[in-house]
């Protein structure tokens, strides 16, 4: 279990981009992260993959913090971010291996992963081109992929729809739920709600660096008659 304890980020001082976060992520659940724009979620995934440092508090895996060794939670982490870099002179495989070097995956199961993502994503071909010659949606596509050559026990992606194709959108949703159900915690940021009504075991909803509410869609819902979209707004404003 992963866990945000008293999570604060100030970029100035004064000015808090994330106020007091308090959240678990279970294993085997899909946890959707939601928020208007500017409201934290960025912040908050970057520091679950510790790319920036929390001003206090601290964010624990399995009891112990995350920046007790962070070579070994990093092991277990895979990030999409919501723009993937890469290094551009490198082909799609060469890309693919350089990840897969690092995650010591070896030779005969990088091989057999590879070739089922390029499949589900129809980017065999372009495996073989440069990095530089993609598209945004097949620059996605390698992003998700570099992050499953390693079969991460904890996946972290920042708005993993945007850009990409429906049949793509639709293999994505399918990934998280099968990494779910194979005990992976998977986390993500999204303004898409109806994809997070469908396929979210549990949703918080953060704005202005406040997480106002955190449950399963079902019981967020309940009672109210209304959509996802419908409560996000109304919560979000009135917050
Ligand atoms: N590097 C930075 N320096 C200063 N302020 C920042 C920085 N990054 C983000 N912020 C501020 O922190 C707040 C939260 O931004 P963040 O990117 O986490 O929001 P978000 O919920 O991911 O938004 P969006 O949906 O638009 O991507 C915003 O007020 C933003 O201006």
């Amino acid at each position: 279990m992963i866990e945000f304890r008293s999570i604060t980020k100030e970029y100035k001082k004064g000015i808090k981009a994330v106020d007091n976060l308090n959240l678990k992520l279970e294993e085997g659940k899909i946890f959707g992260f939601l928020g208007p724009n500017g409201a934290g979620k960025s912040t908050t995934i970057k520091m679950l993959v510790s790319i920036i440092p929390p001003t206090s508090g601290e964010i624990l895996y399995n009891g112990v913090d995350i920046r007790k060794d962070p070579v070994a939670f990093k092991k277990l982490l895979a990030y999409v971010p919501d723009e993937p870099k890469f290094y551009q002179k490198l082909t799609g495989y060469e890309y693919l291996n350089f990840i897969a070097d690092i995650f010591e995956v070896d030779e005969k199961t990088r091989k057999k992963r590879i070739e089922k993502y390029s499949a589900l994503f129809g980017l065999e071909e372009a495996l073989k081109d440069l990095v530089s010659s993609y598209s945004h949606g097949m620059g996605q596509k390698l992003s998700l992929m570099a992050a499953l050559v390693h079969n991460p026990k904890i996946i972290v992606l920042d708005e993993p729809m945007v850009g990409l194709d429906p049949k793509a959108s639709r293999e994505v949703k399918d990934i998280m739920r099968s990494l779910a159900d194979s005990g992976s915690i998977v986390f993500f940021s999204t303004h898409v709600l109806e994809v997070a009504a469908n396929i979210c075991d549990r949703v918080g909803i953060i704005n202005k660096g406040h997480l106002i509410a955190e449950s399963s869609v079902d019981e967020l819902l309940k009672g109210k008659g209304e959509t996802l979209e419908d409560y996000f707004l109304s919560i979000t404003k009135e917050a």
